[in-house]
């Protein structure tokens, strides 16, 4: 196996995120094995792996909501439940971990994102309002704000929780899938929006099985199969003898890539 590479590319001053030597088991099963890396601000970082390879216990772990054997994670130089209460850091989680039936509108899932400054009543100030407002444009459902989150299509629910995130003014967002069962254009309204929200700062990390459109989305990414295979740019990373670690021989790389490489040699 390859061993894991920490390119001085990648390194920066500060690191928004640290991970250092994260193992979790559930019970008899081992699901990730020491997982140490830095993330930045700036920059969409991708999780790639097959299913199964630990990514959102990745993610559960990082979060605090799965607990790690052993390890240590940083979020901003703060442990995670510390980060959350801040409200420094979002998270947008599978679609399978969340009860749609529960009787929310879009716009109350959104103002969750302003809960912890809320203060006790959670009664919503006109600040508030308005960061909801405006959160729900730029993921445009605006005109949706009334409806049962329950009574979206599948990418409409992504992007009001990509909305929660925007109103809670997170700096560190972490997304499991949030691609999965998503069509084009809420693939590339919430591509975009990542992208310009890394350019104001933010750090983001993002799993995805949708190896067509990293090199539009990701400037790096992690490669992972029950724990870090490799940590480097994405051109790199999407070599085909460097996706075979985790996917297995047939796994090739996107055509654009591919051309890529040609063009550099
Ligand atoms: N609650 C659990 N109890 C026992 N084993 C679990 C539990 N959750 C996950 N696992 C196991 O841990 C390993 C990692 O699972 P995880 O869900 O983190 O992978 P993943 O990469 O997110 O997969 P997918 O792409 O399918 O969402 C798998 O072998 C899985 O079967």
């Amino acid at each position: 196996m390859t061993p894991l590479t920490s390119p001085s590319a990648l390194s920066h001053s500060n690191p928004s995120v640290s991970v250092r030597d994260l193992s979790v088991n559930y019970g008899p099963v081992r699901a990730l094995t020491g997982a140490t890396f830095d993330l930045y601000p700036g920059r969409v970082c991708a999780l790639v792996g097959t299913n199964g390879s630990g990514k959102s216990t990745l993610f559960k772990s990082m979060l605090g909501i799965v607990k790690a054997q052993s390890g240590q994670v940083q979020i901003l130089g703060l442990d995670p439940a510390q980060a959350r209460k801040q409200a420094l850091l979002s998270y947008v989680p599978q679609s399978e971990d969340v009860d749609w039936s529960f009787p929310l509108r879009v716009k109350d899932v959104v103002l969750m994102g302003r809960y912890r400054t809320m203060g006790f009543f959670r009664r919503p100030s006109s600040q508030d309002r308005q960061a909801v407002a405006e959160a729900l444009e730029r993921v445009d459902l605006s005109d949706l704000g009334d409806r049962q989150i329950g009574a979206l299509s599948g990418g409409q629910r992504k992007r009001a929780f990509v909305a929660r995130g925007l109103a809670q003014g997170a700096q560190v967002l972490f997304l499991d899938e949030p691609f999965s069962g998503v069509d084009r254009n809420s693939q590339g309204t919430i591509t975009r929006l990542l992208k310009s929200l890394a350019q104001q700062g933010a750090t983001v990390l993002v799993s995805t099985h949708d190896l067509e459109s990293l090199p539009e989305l990701a400037s790096e990414a992690l490669l992972t199969q029950k724990r870090i295979l490799m940590h480097d740019q994405i051109e790199t990373v999407l070599r085909p003898e460097n996706l075979s670690l985790a996917f297995g021989a047939t796994e090739t790389a996107p055509d654009s890539v591919a051309q890529k490489e040609l063009t550099n040699v």
